[in-house]
């Protein structure tokens, strides 16, 4: 039998390395309307979080995997958790498996008629997540919150409607105690 090492991918420091993994940083400038106020203390080239992907497939076909790692900043924003752009997926057949991998956080969830509610992300949390509802992960920790994702690159990212109806809570923390505060729409 041939023993194929694949060497190229592969983690590093906690960091998904390899020549085929894509790296895409969100700073602040391009993330700002994510939350309830702008906080101008804040610089525009503060990192808020990476993604990492990896992938051998084209998504033309449901069953082509990513694999992925996204590394959120401890940031506050006004208060607000730092929290990634959130989407529902566009073929909502697919689903989608995080797995907690360092720091504490949430992931919120919220279906098609806008429900939402939240799980807890901690170190070797597994979560599935259901091809219909979207997925936002929050940053409640005060360090680092690494998360790891695998989906079918055919999924999508739907972000027009999680602004269309955006999530029902946001999440602050004020003096290291959480709130969670539910959104009027
Ligand atoms: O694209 P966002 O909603 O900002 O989420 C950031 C990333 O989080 C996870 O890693 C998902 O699996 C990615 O598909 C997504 O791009």
């Amino acid at each position: 039998m041939r023993v194929v090492n694949r060497k190229e991918n592969y983690i590093i420091d906690d960091i998904l390395k390899g020549e085929l993994v894509e790296t895409s940083i969100k700073y602040y400038a391009e993330a700002k309307e994510f939350y309830m106020n702008e906080d101008k203390s804040l610089k525009d080239d503060t990192k808020m979080y990476d993604v990492y992907q990896y992938t051998l497939e084209d998504g033309s076909e449901v069953g082509h995997l990513c694999w992925g790692l996204t590394v959120m900043y401890p940031v506050l924003i006004n208060g607000e958790c730092n929290m990634t752009r959130g989407h529902f997926h566009l073929n909502e057949t697919c689903g989608e498996f995080y797995y907690g991998a360092q720091g504490n956080g949430l992931l919120m969830l919220m279906d098609a008629h806008g429900k939402t509610w939240a799980e807890e992300v901690f170190p070797g949390s597994v979560h599935y997540i259901k091809g219909a509802l979207a997925h936002r992960l929050i940053n409640t920790g005060d360090k680092i919150f690494k998360v790891v994702a695998c989906w079918p690159i055919a999924a999508g990212h739907d972000y027009e409607r999680v602004e269309k109806q955006p999530f029902g809570y946001r999440v602050f923390k004020y003096n290291n105690k959480l709130e969670h505060k539910e959104i009027r729409r």
